[in-house]
């Protein structure tokens, strides 16, 4: 079996869980928040810092390496652990999110999506059997089911179609695994804010006892107490023995409400993204270092981190680096926003050790200021 999870506890007071999930790669603890390395790189960070600051699982894209370097380029390189040097584990996305998200002239059929190369304008087919070629090419620890996003808001009928076919081809997908002893198959769960279509979808995906579960169709513009709502019904039909993965999910109120809902595993472009114009996740909320008031501000981006940032540097230094545009200045504060979110799900893990994560979920609001008006 590639995949394996085992559940350590549940919380008393919420429907939060702490496990432990297994791969060919090693072993990570859950909650955990997985940094995005959308094209084999987590920007900026290299392995042994990635591996520094605690993280021991990262994401990587099917559909952007699918274009670029393409993935028998990767495959003859020995799969992507060897490609980019990480001997963690690593979760591909199938493409369905890109596809749907990057590309214009979408055409969807039963057998697939035809679209066009965002970079290049060609046309191209994604289908479940490809995504899954693909994803086998790039030996990755889990794989996800090429499955359609729909957008948000999506009329009923369209949601319950996309929904059926989204199981049918998470049941191609299935099939067309060439490598299931070294590679996990997660479902996507999708059916926008409708209930029913969730519970259909949890409920097909569920029949193919894959090893894990992921809630697709979230975080595509709902507002927060839609996501959370949907969380509440949907996290729960899945299997209390699989890990279960919201995707797309990274801003730190967000994780600890998905957390509490009974989510384990976390993936978001946020903390890398806002790093590079040199915004920074700080205990007191965000920090924009690169405003004025920081020009001789000699303390650390936050005074409650020991990260390796905010152990060296000052916010007048990396205000200065961010403004010249220099390189330096956005892995610093890359490395300090991978930090803080993946410190912060060991302090969420500790609180669920301690049956207070309610407790601390009020504590770590009222601090970084989300209660605020
Ligand atoms: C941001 N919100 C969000 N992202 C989402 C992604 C992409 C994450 C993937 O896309 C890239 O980051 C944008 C990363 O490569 C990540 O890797 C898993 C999704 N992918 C699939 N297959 N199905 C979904 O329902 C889905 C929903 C999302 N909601």
């Amino acid at each position: 079996m590639a995949i394996k999870y085992e559940l350590i506890k549940e919380d008393k007071q919420t429907g939060a869980r702490l496990g432990r999930v297994t791969t060919p790669h090693g072993s990570f603890e859950t909650p955990v928040f997985m940094p995005v390395g959308t094209l084999a790189t987590v920007k900026t960070m290299s392995p042994e810092e990635l591996k520094e600051m605690g993280a021991n699982i990262i994401l990587s894209n099917t559909y952007h390496l699918w274009l670029r370097p393409g993935e028998d380029i990767i495959k003859e390189a020995g799969g992507l652990h060897s490609f980019m040097n990480w001997d963690g584990s690593i979760l591909t996305d199938s493409g369905g999110f890109q596809v749907f998200s990057l590309s214009d002239m979408r055409d969807i059929t039963e057998e697939g999506v035809h679209f066009r190369n965002h970079l290049s304008g060609e046309k191209l087919f994604l289908s479940p059997e490809k995504a899954m070629e693909i994803q086998n090419a790039l030996g990755s620890d889990i794989m996800m089911a090429f499955d359609e996003c729909p957008p948000y808001p999506a009329e009923y009928d369209y949601m319950k179609a996309s929904v059926e076919r989204t199981s049918r081809w998470a049941e191609k997908c299935l099939r067309a695994h060439k490598r299931p002893d070294e590679q996990g198959l997660f479902g996507i769960v999708q059916g926008g804010e409708y209930e029913d279509l969730r519970r259909q979808s949890a409920k097909d995906l569920v029949s193919l006892d894959l090893p894990g579960y992921a809630i697709g169709g979230l975080s595509v513009g709902e507002p927060k107490h839609v996501m959370n709502e949907v969380l509440s019904y949907t996290a729960p039909l899945l299997p209390k023995n699989k890990p279960r993965y919201l995707m797309g999910v990274g801003s730190p109120d967000s994780l600890i409400d998905g957390v509490i809902r009974g989510v384990d595993m976390f993936d978001c472009v946020l903390p890398t993204r806002i790093a590079r114009n040199g915004t920074c996740m700080t205990s007191n909320g965000r920090l924009v270092v690169r405003n004025a008031k920081f020009a001789r501000d000699f303390s650390p981006i936050d005074e409650h981190c020991d990260c390796y940032t905010c152990r060296n540097y000052s916010r007048a230094y990396i205000r200065h680096l961010v403004k010249t545009n220099e390189t330096f200045g956005f892995r610093l504060t890359t490395y300090h926003n991978l930090y803080f979110l993946v410190k912060l799900m060991g302090q969420v893990r500790q609180a669920i050790k301690d049956d207070c994560l309610g407790d601390f979920r009020e504590q770590f609001f009222e601090q970084y200021g989300f209660n605020k008006p």
